[in-house]
């Protein structure tokens, strides 16, 4: 059985091809694939990190950003500790459809969730949305920010390590009576928060 102490899960939206998958597969398996295709519905990957000597399982769930996929996605929104928005900072509608994207959020999401917005691609030069207004968004909308290439590995580790330290310092504030539905193939395992007696945050053993 792995050794760790809490796992917390982080989900990530935005619109297809801004490079959520891409941004999952660097920091998950250290690579930036070619020709990466559209993901289909959800999906997720594990990894474990350490913060102040403890260790952290972020079980990382990649959504799609097609539309015809949102029925799907917005159901993993709900027992999400923390949510990473992602736009394009070398394409202007996906930064646009921001708000859009913030009211699924407001809707399916816990109140309580850590809120992450992330301008992806800066290894490119045709950017259109300047870092500050990016920040400005942010801020205006009580998220954290930062800016990220996938394909040159730019902020990626910072950016989860950095989720998994802050979910750590405000982990007493989160729900932590949420049901968690672990998809592991076709089976589907539905846990609770706090189940055992080893604290809030501990997770139970899987079947
Ligand atoms: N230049 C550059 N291209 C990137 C970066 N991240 C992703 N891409 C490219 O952007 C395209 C889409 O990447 P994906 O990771 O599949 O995007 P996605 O957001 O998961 O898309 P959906 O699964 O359809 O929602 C691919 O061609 C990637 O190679 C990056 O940091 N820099």
């Amino acid at each position: 059985m792995d050794d760790y102490k809490f796992l917390f899960k982080v989900v990530l939206v935005g619109n297809a091809g801004v490079g959520k998958t891409c941004l999952v597969r660097r920091f998950t398996q250290g690579l930036f694939p070619p020709g990466q295709g559209a993901t289909i519905g959800v999906d997720f990957m594990i990894k474990t990190v350490e913060i102040d000597n403890e260790k952290i399982k972020l079980q990382i769930w990649d959504t799609a950003g097609q539309e015809r996929f949102r029925s799907i996605t917005q159901s993993y929104y709900r027992s999400a500790h923390a949510l990473i928005l992602v736009y394009d900072i070398s394409c202007q509608p996906t930064f646009d459809c921001l708000p859009d994207w913030l009211r699924e959020i407001e809707e399916y999401a816990s109140s309580k969730v850590l809120r992450v917005l992330v301008g992806n691609k800066i290894d490119r030069d045709d950017r259109e949305i300047p870092t500050r207004v990016g920040e400005d968004f942010a801020q205006r909308h009580n998220m954290y920010y930062l800016e990220t290439s996938a394909k040159e590995s730019d902020n990626v580790e910072k950016l989860f390590n950095q989720i998994a330290a802050e979910l750590m310092e405000v982990r007493i504030l989160i729900d932590f009576t949420t049901p968690v539905n672990l998809r592991m193939g076709w089976e589907q395992y539905t846990h609770y928060f706090g189940c055992e007696d080893q604290g809030l945050f501990s997770t139970c053993e899987f079947p």
